[in-house]
């Protein structure tokens, strides 16, 4: 196989630290930013961390302004304002008085970073953190002590150092705990599902609700780590990524789990790297096709739009629309869009056309072999075949008594990939159990949106999450796994139907920029 570098668009992890968002920590090293330590005594590196204690004060000291203002009540923030201006207005009156200001905000401002800079420097965490991973360590006691312990010092006993069972910590500016490390004793059990989820469940009630973990285990060395995640970025619309061709942005996750990020614009204008989810389909994809299932309204139709609009930059698409309301009524007759079908008697014949038409590539992509020449260009132009509820359609056609259509699925679902054929499936979790042998065992690209417990994750992607479910899931939020690759935290970006008034007007816009002109109708083509 033929390496292909990058393009140059594209931006490799590692080559731009600058522009990127700070990477996730590592079980090693504590997040960038989050103030860290040891628990186990590791030499303080005082002077390096001096000057970067120092230069975060002011940071500090304006979040500090901006908590007390967001808690100060409305009615009283008027008054506070004009006794501001009025002092203001003073020092500027006063002889010196700019000066007398500037000198006392500065001192101001120093005391404020004062404690923190002396614990930023001796590198150990303050009085209100080790309070916090005292509390922790108590907590984890019942858990984690054994009942007549021979050892002479238990990791975890109720008189016992936290130090020496966490060896790794970090806390956010806002003193929340963003990273732990801890040693857990051999008793645990840490090959037992049970044992883990429930060690983790405390951690999570510990560390704080409201946010996402992702937890490590280190069976090795008997450790654990837990690291809160921030929010996948929202308020991406839909917009030309810059990907190679055969390349397919599914939405974007987790720094530490993507191999690069792509340049995105967001819908408030402002441009951004992100970390996507590619999907790679054509000969050489080990996961030529997709399966996306969720709860209803979850966004699984938001994803197969996206998937269209991306993939008509570079081949032709047919969509079967098994929900019937008109979700993609608005790409019928746009160039490179061979048919919106809505209905049972459409899908049908279209599906009959796409199994035609992939034996006819096949046959074509074989002679061509045989006698050395080029394989036609019309082989090679990829054609996407988006089906969504398919169960629905399967349905109908059996109380109709008429041929289901999933059936037609299965030469472009087998064949297809040779030549360029590929099919994405969408369907809600109820409609799993009626999709047909071939949809569940051909499509390796698998996509959950919405709420979803850790099984029915696991039942889809073949593996539960490795993070924590989000306290809220927005629309176009998930997971995604290719293949038997990690699964990723997923959020898709947003691609309403462009006619749906209920949409936010940028992205709306958005999605109307990215549509093909009409189709001339020389260019048309007949599919029956
Ligand atoms: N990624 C996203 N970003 C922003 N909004 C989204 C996203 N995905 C979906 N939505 C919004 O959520 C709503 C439901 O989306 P969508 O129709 O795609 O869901 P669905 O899973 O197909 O639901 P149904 O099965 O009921 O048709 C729509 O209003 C859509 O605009």
């Amino acid at each position: 196989m033929a390496w292909r570098p990058y393009p140059r668009t594209l931006t490799p992890l590692h080559a731009s630290p600058a522009s990127s968002p700070r990477p996730a920590p590592s079980a090693a090293a504590p997040p960038a930013g989050g103030r860290g330590g040891t628990g186990a005594g590791r030499a303080p590196d005082a002077l390096r961390r001096l000057p970067a204690a120092a230069a975060r004060v002011p940071g500090r000291a304006a979040s500090a302004v901006r908590r007390w203002w967001e808690r100060t009540p409305r009615e009283r923030r008027g008054p506070v304002l004009i006794a501001v201006a009025a002092c203001l207005l003073t020092l500027w009156l006063t002889p010196y008085g700019t000066l007398i200001g500037a000198v006392a905000l500065a001192g101001a401002v120093a005391w404020q970073g004062r404690a923190r800079s002396a614990e930023a420097a001796d590198g150990g965490p303050g009085e209100a953190e080790r309070a916090r991973l005292q509390t922790l360590y108590e907590a984890l006691v019942p858990h984690l002590s054994l009942a007549g312990d021979p050892r002479p010092r238990p990791l975890y006993a109720h008189d016992g150092d936290w130090r020496r069972a966490f060896t790794a910590f970090a806390f956010t500016e806002e003193g929340r705990l963003s990273h732990l490390r801890l040693r857990y004793p051999p008793h645990l059990g840490d090959g037992d599902p049970e044992s883990r989820a429930r060690l983790q469940r405390l951690l999570c009630d510990k560390a704080g609700q409201g946010r996402e973990y992702r937890f490590a285990w280190h069976e090795e060395t008997g450790e654990l780590s837990l690291t809160a995640l921030p929010p996948l970025p929202a308020g991406v619309c839909a917009q030309r990524f810059a990907t190679a061709p055969g390349e397919t942005v599914l939405g974007f996750t987790d720094l530490h789990t993507a191999r690069r990020t792509v340049p995105v614009t967001g819908d408030d204008g402002e441009r951004r790297d992100l970390p996507p989810v590619v999907w790679r389909t054509g000969p050489r994809s080990a996961e030529p096709h997709l399966l996306v299932l969720g709860r209803p309204g979850a966004g699984a139709t938001t994803l197969l739009r996206s998937v269209a609009l991306q993939a008509l930059g570079h081949g032709e698409v047919l969509i079967v629309d098994g929900g019937g309301a008109g979700e993609y009524a608005f790409l019928a007759g746009r160039g490179g869009v061979l048919a919106v079908e809505p209905t049972l008697a459409g899908a049908l014949s279209s599906l009959e056309w796409v199994t035609r038409e992939t034996e006819r590539r096949l046959l074509a992509a074989n002679r061509a072999r045989q006698t050395g020449r080029d394989v036609p260009e019309d082989v090679c132009r990829p054609l996407w075949v988006l089906v969504d509820r398919p169960s629905a359609l399967s349905r109908l056609a059996r109380s109709e008594g008429q041929r289901d259509p999933q059936d037609l699925l299965q030469v472009p679902l087998r064949y297809g990939r040779a030549v360029r054929v590929t099919v994405a499936v969408a369907d809600r979790f109820e409609g799993a159990a009626g999709l047909a042998a071939a949809v569940r065992s051909h499509t390796r690209a698998r996509v959950v949106l919405g709420p979803a417990t850790p099984d029915q994750v696991r039942a889809v992607l073949g593996e539960a999450p490795a993070t924590t479910p989000p306290p809220r899931v927005p629309p176009g939020r998930g997971y995604a796994r290719l293949g038997t690759g990690p699964v990723h935290r997923l959020q898709v970006p947003a691609t309403p139907d462009p006619y749906d008034e209920e949409a936010s007007e940028p992205q709306r816009r958005a999605v109307m920029e990215l549509l093909t002109g009409p189709m001339a109708s020389a260019g048309r083509r007949t599919l029956r």
